[in-house]
């Protein structure tokens, strides 16, 4: 049971534009193997089979349904096939809930330093000891099915922003190649799913035909690739106004890497059902708080001697338990604990908020009315 509270004054400019021009948002449940997920959806990172700072069950109290891991970390580094002779990621972490995993691309673009994009797939260097590896549409599939993840991503090609048309266009023709390969290599049981990622950058005739090369596929769900890659928030809503009409209204959709609050919000206007974001747990190791008031850096010299809860209505410990005062001083001293509070907070603050959304989708209420 958590309560309503209020957005910051921008969000609600966010939520008044955003709901005028689009009745799109829509609140549902996925069936999975490892139970439901409640839409609209915040999907925590645990990037290296952890969110960090958190136990897997102080994660589920916070009332995420779903978490990610990631191809490109964990073949890395314990590798695949021993987290699948261990038993699977879900054991291996002590998740039983759905997980998400990303095929990697993403990572090996802006993580590993040496690398080679070809036909067949993406060879680079490990950035942990430099030994060689190739992730292809194949193998990035593969390591998902032996990690035991919930949901597949294809292995897609994420389209750097500013892109020209012709990069865009041949970025998203790779994309559908790899896509269909992918589809291919996925070993489809019931209860598991594999989503297709559709690209094209900011060119809605490249993020139709990538739509149209994917829907025929048919993939148990669809993400929207290539955006929250630098292109702000304008040009992301302008791509989300057309794009999710591209795919099928019955599947679920997953805007990747998004967002700040009011990026969910403007995206759950346009038909956005999934999201994953490091916000809420990198900035909260980074000292900033999500509040009903806006963001609280908790370093700032103001919180020193401020015995009042970050927001005196949550349910988190750190809320519950603590004063800012004792976040200043634990963020400022670089004591674990600090990172520990300061994430559990956020997350508590973004699962509220996609609670608060689904309730009033459910309800039938507009969401300005959330203040
Ligand atoms: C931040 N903006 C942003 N992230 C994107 C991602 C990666 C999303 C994954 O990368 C991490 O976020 C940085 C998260 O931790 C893991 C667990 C790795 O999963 C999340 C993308 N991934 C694929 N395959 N294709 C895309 O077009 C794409 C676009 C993105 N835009
Ligand atoms: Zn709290």
């Amino acid at each position: 049971e958590v309560s309503i509270t209020k957005f910051p004054a921008d969000e609600r400019k966010i939520i008044a534009k955003a709901h005028d021009k689009y009745k799109k948002a829509r609140a549902g449940i996925i069936n999975t193997r490892h139970g439901q997920i409640h839409t609209p959806a915040f999907m925590p990172v645990g990037t290296k089979g952890t969110v960090k700072a958190m136990l897997p069950e102080s994660v589920q109290t916070t009332g995420a349904d779903i978490i990610l891991g990631n191809t490109y970390h964990l073949m890395l580094q314990p590798g695949a096939k021993r987290v699948f002779k261990l038993g699977g990621l879900h054991k291996f972490m002590n998740w039983s809930k759905p997980l998400l995993t990303d095929s990697g691309g993403f990572q090996v673009m802006s993580l590993s330093k040496l690398r080679k994009i070809t036909e067949e797939g993406v060879i680079f260097n490990s950035h942990i000891d430099g030994s060689k590896f190739m992730l292809s549409p194949e193998s990035s599939t593969e390591i998902q099915y032996l990690l035991g993840s919930t949901i597949t991503m294809a292995f897609d090609e994420c389209t750097p922003y500013p892109s020209t048309y012709e990069q865009a266009k041949s970025s998203m023709e790779l994309t559908s190649r790899w896509a269909k390969r992918s589809r291919k290599a996925f070993y489809s049981r019931d209860g598991y799913g594999q989503f297709g990622i559709i690209q094209g950058s900011i060119y809605n005739d490249l993020r139709l035909k990538s739509a149209l090369d994917l829907i025929e596929l048919d993939f148990e769900g669809y993400a929207i690739g290539g955006l929250a890659v630098g292109e702000g928030q304008e040009l992301m809503f302008k791509v989300l106004d057309y794009a999710p009409d591209l795919l099928p209204i019955n599947k679920p959709r997953y805007l990747m890497g998004v967002g700040k609050p009011a990026d969910i919000i403007g995206a759950v206007q346009r038909g956005i059902d999934m999201f994953d974001c490091v916000i809420p747990t990198r900035s909260g190791r980074n000292g900033q708080a999500f509040t009903k008031y806006g963001v609280v850096n908790i370093r700032n010299s103001k919180y020193k001697e401020d015995n009042t809860p970050l927001e005196e209505d949550c349910l988190c410990p750190a809320c519950k338990n603590y004063t800012k005062a004792y976040l200043h001083y634990l963020v400022k001293v670089k004591e674990i604990l600090g990172a520990m509070l300061m994430t559990w907070h956020n997350l508590m603050y973004f699962q509220k908020l996609m609670l608060r959304i689904r309730e009033y989708i459910a309800q039938g209420k507009d969401f300005d009315f959330i203040s």
